[in-house]
Formats: structure tokens, C-alpha cells, sequence
């Protein structure tokens, strides 16, 4: 609380003071307000302690004082004890203070954040995926720890500090004055020195400050981009290291030379700090021991005011920066908003209905669709290189119309960039139509809730995604419920109980990014379990197009019938017996079904179904039809 820290001071000098020509958001400060109505009780009470805890600065300059005049040079010895008794019970108190304002500022603070950051995980995650495919993790996880934990250390500090730097302004000023005007005065002259000192360096540290940000972020950048397998791949491939490492040192050296100008502007300041109130002490004990000489003051004020003095100078540094605190703390709630306020694109009705898990029927009626422009699901802070563009990707489906009865298998087929895997997306409102209407068991999809619809609609992409976790916690993803022996039936159905069985921790296992190395195959079959475990009524499937090997192949198709067996299925089909066994195939090409029909009609009919046929289901030209 007292003397003067140089942490904090040097964390205000840094900050980013570009924060105070932001613009906010009308409505900001309120809203901010609102984040701290839950935890006013504990806010109440620190701001009762801070200033409590403000107010003792100023006890035992004063206690000196009267243990020197009325004690020492009185020659009192029974005061003498008492007041230095005194003068422990002050420290007594304002260290459990300390601890007792430390515990509550924390105990809000980490309130905060766990309140912003459950609701900003929660709102990201309702975002539609159009969201997702436009986002960069790196910005949006940044965004999601950084900003959060900005505005909570913000929000205390700014909090504690401005107060309990205010209050002891205040006080010390009015024991100051009290002491002795004459000299209170002279020192008044310091001030707007250590102001504008002050005011210089955090100009100058907080430009350098950023630039030194920008630079690591972009050696960060640069690592996770070449760091990852895919990145590491692309370097060894094209066998660009010299220059790779010739770009990494010329950011780091800047970086580096930035450290150096930073720290010595810092030492600067620091001395300067330092000798701010020597010279203010220098003064007072010079003008002040003439005015004791004279008989104008006594020894212990002299010694009180120098004390005080000190004391003094922390505070009125702390409040010179106090808008800069605050600006910067509202700026960080302000990015957090942002995100917050960004509306979903897939959004559930109000009086969504709960669609009927045996729902089997598929329909897509005149279906119309593009994908939204990234202004509409993205921000452009969170988008590092692509910037936000008002254009759509234009008409990406067109008058789709098709119906699979409960059971039946429609296959998509067409040539790349067609438009299979958008209409797939459609089916479980990855996104929504322009349009014309999807159904499913008679409901549009966006008349039911989001919930009912995931259940009744299930998944197989080709990149099966696995989280890090065991194989049990994959599987038990699609239904937490699931017993033991439901998951080992839906692993044997799936192909893959010999597989798991075989591995040392069995279900245990862990895979996922940098678990077992599960194999495209194993991986597919896997998927397929946890399919098979949710039981949905629709299946939509991607398979797939990497070549598995005969014996992985005839298993992924085994598990496939398995979970293809009484449901429906909209298949993106790459395989012969697929297309076969399709109760309707639906060729599609430019956005549009061009054609349709069971396999044997098509190829009669020729076209560009007989084309895909060979091209693209036999590679052998002479495999019978
Ligand atoms: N997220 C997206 N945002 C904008 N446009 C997209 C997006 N995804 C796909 N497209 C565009 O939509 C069109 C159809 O793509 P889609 O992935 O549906 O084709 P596909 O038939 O599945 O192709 P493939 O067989 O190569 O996977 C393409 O022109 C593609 O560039």
C-alpha cells in the first residue's frame, strides 16, 4: 500500500496507449457494471478494506512524530513503548489487510473470468460451422484467454488501484498540509515533473511495447505454421530451411534489439523514479531543518512530513495513469463483446419441436443455397489474414429436390466442386437453406430443436475426428449412457473389437491428436462404432476416397452395412457396390441434380452418369456392370 512498487508502475507504462483514442460502444460501461452485479457483496467489502487499508498510510508518519516530540525528546519512555507498540499493531493490521484485500480482489477477479469465459465457450460453440471454417483457432483461443484475463486484471487493478491511490492522495495531502503547509507547497513544485516524465516514457514504451508484441506474435505465427506435421512436411519437402531460418532470425533480431531499447528506457525511468523523491526529501530536510532551527517546526514533523512525502509519490503515479488503466480495461471487455455478440447463423426457434428419434423420412424440397459471406459469420479481428468481405460464394445449389424413404439409400455422385458435401451439410443444419425447405420425418429442420435433430442425424466423415481422449470417452461422446457391453457389441459390428482387444490398454487407449496412431481404416471403423452406439434414423456418409487396402477395405465396408442396416442414408458414394446397391442415385453437377435413377437405368440412359462410371467407379474398364 505504501512507498512506491516499481511493477505495477511499469505494467501502467506499458500499456497500450492507443487504448485511449478507442471509440467505445455506447453501453459499454454499463454492461461492464452488469458483469460485476453478481459479485457485489465481495466488491462492497473490498472497497471498504482498500480504504481502510489507505487510510493507515498515514498512522505511522504520525505515530513518528509524536514518538520523537512527545516521547524521545520529552524524555516520556512509558509513551515511547506505547506508541511503538502502536507502531506494530498498524503493520500487524495492514499486513492482514493486505492478505484480506489480495484474497477478495482475486476471489472477484477469477469469479469474472470463470463467468466470461463459461459464456463465451458456451456462445462460440452454438456458432454455426460456417463460423468455424473462417476463424482462426490461434485468434479465437487468444481471444478467448487473453482478453478474458485482460479485462478481469484490468477490472481489479483498475479497481483497487484507483481507489486505494485516491484515498491515499487525499489523506496524506491533508496530514501533509496539516503538518506544514509551507512545506507541502514547495513539494507540490515536483509533481508536474514526475507527471511529465512520466507521461514521456509510457509514450515511448508503450509504441515500442506493441511493436515488441507484434514481433512475437509473429515469431509465434511463424513456429505454429512450420511446427505442425503438415507444415513440417511442406519444409522438407521444398527443402527450404536456409531461408526459412534466415526469415526467422531477421524477425527475432528485431525483437531481440526491441528488448534491449525497452529495458534500458525502463532502467532511465527507473532512476529517475528513484531520485524523484531524494531530491524531494533532499528539500524537505534542507527547508525544513532551518524552519526546526528556527523554532517553526518540530523534529518530529520534519520527520513525519519527509516520511509522508515518500508516500505520496506511488499514489499520484498510479492516478496519472489511471485512464489509460481504464481505457484498456473497458477495450478488452469491448473485444470480448464482440465475440459475444456475434449472432449465429443456426439458430433454434423459440417454439422448436422435438423431432421424434425413429424420424426417417429425408426430403429436400426446391433447395436453394450459397454460403454466407464471412461478414455474417466472422469477425475480422479474429480472421489474421483473410479480411471480411461482403461477397457470398454465390449460388452454390440449386432447385435440389429429392426424397429417401425410411430405409433407402440415396447415393450423391458428380464431379469435384459439384456441391455433394453442401448438400450433405444441409441435412443437419450445418447451415440453413435460401431456399426451399429440408425435412426430416416430415419437420422442417428448422422447426425442430437442435438437439432432437442431432440425434435423429448421424455422421461419417472421411476424417473421422477423434478428440484426445480414451477410446471409451470417443465412443461414449455419442451416448453417455452406453454400458460396456454396448460398447463392445457396436466395436464387433464396426469391425474393430479385435483391434481394440489386441491394444495393451484396451478401451483405455488413447487416441486422438497425439494418442495411438490409429490407421485411416481403424480410424473409419472406429467412427463407425461411435455411430453406431448414438443410433440415429439418417446416416450421412462420406467415404472414402483414400485407397485402404483389400482386407481394410472389405472390414470398413462390413461395418458400413452394419450401420447402413434399416437406416436412411444419403451416401456420397466412391465406391461400385455402393452406387449398386443405391435405391436412387442422384447425379449431380454445377450446383444441380442433372440426373437420376437406380444404377442399371442411368448407365442405360448414358450421360454424364455413364462418364463417372468410368472414370470413376472402375478403374478396370472390363470389371462387368
Ligand atoms: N465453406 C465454404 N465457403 C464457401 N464456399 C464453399 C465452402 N465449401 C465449399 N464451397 C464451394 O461450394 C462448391 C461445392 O463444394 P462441395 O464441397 O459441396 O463440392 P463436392 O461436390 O463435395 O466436391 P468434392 O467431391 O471435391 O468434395 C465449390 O465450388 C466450393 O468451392
Amino acid at each position: 500500500m505504501s512507498g512506491m512498487s516499481m511493477g505495477p508502475a511499469f505494467r501502467a507504462m506499458r500499456a497500450d496507449r492507443s487504448a485511449t483514442q478507442q471509440r467505445l460502444a455506447r453501453g459499454t460501461v454499463r454492461r461492464v457494471l452488469g458483469y460485476a452485479l453478481p459479485h457485489r457483496r465481495p466488491i462492497a467489502l473490498f472497497l471498504l478494506l482498500t480504504v481502510v487499508d489507505a487510510g493507515l498510510v498515514v498512522v505511522s508518519p504520525l505515530l513518528v512524530q509524536r514518538i520523537v516530540d512527545d516521547g524521545i525528546l520529552a524524555g516520556n519512555g512509558a509513551l515511547v513503548t506505547e506508541l511503538a507498540l502502536a507502531m506494530a499493531a498498524v503493520a500487524i493490521l495492514d499486513a492482514l489487510l493486505t492478505v484480506l484485500v489480495g484474497w477478495l480482489s482475486s476471489r472477484i477477479g477469477e469469479g469474472l473470468i470463470y463467468d466470461l469465459r463459461t459464456e463465451v465457450f458456451g456462445h462460440v460453440q452454438r456458432q454455426s460451422l460456417a463460423f468455424f471454417t473462417r476463424t482462426q483457432t490461434g485468434a479465437l483461443v487468444s481471444r478467448l484467454n487473453n482478453d478474458v484475463i485482460g479485462a478481469q486484471r484490468a477490472f481489479t487493478s483498475t479497481l483497487s488501484g484507483t481507489v486505494s491511490n485516491a484515498i491515499s492522495v487525499v489523506v496524506v495531502g491533508i496530514a501533509m498540509v496539516a503538518l506544514s503547509w509551507q512545506i507541502t507547497l514547495l513539494c507540490l513544485v515536483l509533481f508536474p515533473l514526475l507527471y511529465l516524465s512520466s507521461r514521456w516514457v509510457g509514450n515511448r514504451l508503450a509504441g515500442l511495447t506493441r511493436t515488441q508484441m507484434d514481433g512475437n506474435a509473429d515469431l509465434g505465427n511463424a513456429m505454429t505454421e512450420r511446427f505442425n506435421v503438415g507444415g513440417a512436411m511442406l519444409l522438407k519437402l521444398f527443402g527450404r530451411r536456409e531461408e526459412e531460418d534466415r526469415v526467422f532470425a531477421t524477425k527475432a533480431a528485431v525483437v531481440r534489439d526491441l528488448g534491449v531499447r525497452i529495458a534500458l528506457i525502463q532502467r532511465v525511468f527507473m532512476a529517475a523514479m528513484l531520485a524523484v523523491p531524494a531530491l524531494a526529501t533532499a528539500l524537505v530536510y534542507g527547508v525544513g531543518g532551518h524552519l526546526a532551527l528556527d523554532g517553526a517546526l518540530t523534529v518530529g514533523t520534519l520527520l513525519a512530513l519527509a516520511t509522508l512525502l515518500v508516500r505520496l509519490l506511488g499514489p499520484l503515479q498510479g492516478l496519472s495513469n489511471v485512464r489509460i488503466d481504464v481505457m484498456t480495461a473497458l477495450v478488452s471487455f469491448e473485444r470480448v463483446f464482440e465475440v459475444l455478440d456475434l449472432p449465429s447463423l443456426v439458430q433454434e426457434r423459440p417454439d422448436a419441436v422435438v423431432l421424434p428419434p425413429s424420424a426417417g423420412r429425408l426430403e429436400f424440397d426446391r433447395v436453394a443455397f450459397g454460403y454466407p459471406s464471412a461478414d455474417a459469420v466472422s469477425l475480422a479481428s479474429l480472421e489474421v489474414v483473410a479480411r471480411t468481405d461482403s461477397r457470398d460464394s454465390g449460388q452454390v445449389l440449386s432447385d435440389i429436390s429429392f426424397t429417401a424413404a425410411p430405409g433407402e439409400m440415396v447415393a450423391l455422385v458428380g464431379p469435384s466442386g459439384a456441391g455433394k458435401s453442401t448438400i450433405t451439410h444441409l441435412v443437419a443444419r450445418l447451415y440453413d437453406v435460401d431456399r426451399g425447405a429440408v425435412r426430416v420425418g416430415g419437420h422442417d429442420v428448422r422447426d425442430v430443436t437442435l438437439d432432437s435433430l442431432e440425434d435423429a442425424v448421424g455422421y461419417v466423415t472421411q476424417d473421422a475426428h477423434m478428440f484426445h481422449d480414451t477410446i471409451r470417452a470417443n465412443l461414449l461422446y455419442a451416448r453417455p449412457a452406453a454400458t460396456d457391453p454396448e460398447i463392445w457389441d457396436a466395436l464387433d459390428a464396426a469391425q474393430v473389437a479385435t483391434l481394440v482387444r489386441a491394444l495393451p490398454d484396451g478401451l483405455d487407449t488413447v487416441v486422438g491428436d497425439r494418442g495411438y496412431r490409429l490407421s485411416g481404416g481403424e480410424r473409419q471403423r472406429l467412427a463407425i462404432a461411435r455411430l453406431l452406439l448414438k443410433a440415429p434414423a439418417i446416416v450421412v456418409l462420406d467415404e472414402a476416397t483414400a485407397h485402404l487396402d483389400s482386407e481394410s477395405e472389405a472390414a470398413v465396408q462390413r461395418a458400413l452395412d452394419a450401420a447402413l442396416e434399416g437406416r436412411t442414408s444419403l451416401v456420397i458414394a466412391h465406391r461400385l457396390s455402393t452406387v449398386r446397391d443405391a435405391d436412387q442415385i442422384l447425379v449431380v453437377d454445377g450446383g444441380r441434380i442433372v440426373q437420376r435413377g437406380t444404377h442399371a437405368r442411368l448407365l442405360a440412359e448414358g450421360g454424364l452418369y455413364a462418364d463417372l462410371y468410368r472414370t470413376q467407379f472402375i478403374a478396370d474398364p472390363s470389371v462387368p456392370v
